[in-house]
């Protein structure tokens, strides 16, 4: 349907509005917003600023009443809108599984429809389920109310990517698990996106979750206008103004150290040095720091060399105080 069929491809956002019938103002007024191919895009914002509205436009479960949407260069709005939704990944947080169907039937749906052969079916539920770590002897003959919460919402992102869209619309789709099972399902879906460059519009309330996740954040205010639009490691050195800067909290050091790698860093001597603490090189430079405060000292030794304390309060153009005393 769209140009290229499995890899991401281009969501553009052009003036888009949305006026329910009988509310006072629109809930999405007048949003332009460029998602690039493969970028997993995440939006935030207050409860009803209207993401969830946003993000339903895109497959039209809701339609606009004004403005334009394309994909991959494709006018959305002059497709059948069941054909574009068969295109068009979607996970949500209620998940959706149908009870009465097994975990296979249900991640088959779309393949299904699409008219795949049984075998071709079988084989990618096989694959899906390996994939978001769901053992498929184990997994594949079960019914939803035969799994916890997280597996629920595996099986949720599973079936999303079931006929391997090129777009994948996610609203919290790991919102109803606690803490540990979340970030255990966002370490996955990273590792998973990092291989299949899907182009992602991602909605969560969880700031945090939008700084791990997404290539870019898109913070909304009311009506869905966008109070900025950047990279996670942008917006934590510059938020646009006080409104952005109350998502990101009292932390944005810490927070911009955590998305670097200590591969990232130069090194002050180019070669490791075992009587100091060892830092791996896909460490981030949070995990440094927290590795020479927790040894009382200002140096640390990865594979590639020394790392000091120095040059990671400079790779986050931040004074030494800020990072040690500041903000912890
Ligand atoms: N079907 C509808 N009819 C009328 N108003 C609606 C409808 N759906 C949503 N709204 C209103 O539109 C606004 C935006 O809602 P939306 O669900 O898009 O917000 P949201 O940012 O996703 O909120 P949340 O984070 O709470 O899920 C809200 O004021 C909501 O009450």
């Amino acid at each position: 349907m769209f140009d290229r069929d499995t890899e991401g491809v281009r969501i553009e956002l052009r003036s888009l509005t949305k006026h329910y019938p009988g509310q006072p103002a629109p809930a999405v007024d007048n949003v332009t917003l460029d998602i690039p191919a493969g970028e997993l895009v995440v939006f935030v914002g207050p409860s009803g600023c209207g993401k969830t509205t946003t993000m339903k436009m895109i497959n039209r479960l809701v339609e606009p009443t004004s403005g334009e949407i394309r994909i991959g260069g494709r006018d959305v709005l002059g497709l059948d809108p069941d054909e574009l939704r068969r295109h068009v990944g979607y996970a949500i947080q209620q998940v959706g599984l149908f009870p009465h169907q097994t975990v296979a039937q249900n991640i088959g749906l779309v393949p299904k429809l699409l008219g795949w052969p049984a075998a071709k079916i079988a084989e990618r539920v096989e694959e899906l389920l390996a994939l978001v770590s769901l053992e498929p002897s184990l997994f594949r003959d079960r019914y939803p109310r035969q799994l916890s919460g997280g597996q629920q919402q595996r099986v949720g992102v599973a079936r999303a990517l079931a006929a391997d869209p090129p777009v994948m619309l996610m609203d919290e789709p790991f919102g109803a698990t606690d803490p540990i099972t979340r970030e255990h399902l966002q370490n996955e879906f990273a590792r998973l996106q990092k291989q299949l460059r899907k182009t992602i519009i991602f909605v969560t309330h969880d700031f945090e979750e939008a700084i791990k996740l997404g290539d870019r954040i898109a913070i909304l205010r009311e009506r869905s206008h966008i109070a900025q639009y950047d990279t996670p490691s942008a917006i934590l050195a510059a938020p646009a103004d006080d409104y952005v800067a109350s998502f990101i909290g009292q932390d944005a050091t810490l927070k911009r150290l955590a998305l670097l790698q200590v591969a990232d860093l130069p090194v002050a001597y180019p070669a490791p040095d075992p009587r100091l603490p060892q830092v791996a090189a896909d460490a981030s430079l949070r995990e440094a720091l927290d590795l020479m405060l927790a040894h009382g000292t200002d140096r640390c030794s990865s594979p590639s060399g020394v790392l000091t304390y120095a040059a990671l309060c400079a790779a986050v153009g931040s004074p030494a105080e800020t990072v040690s005393a500041g903000e912890r």
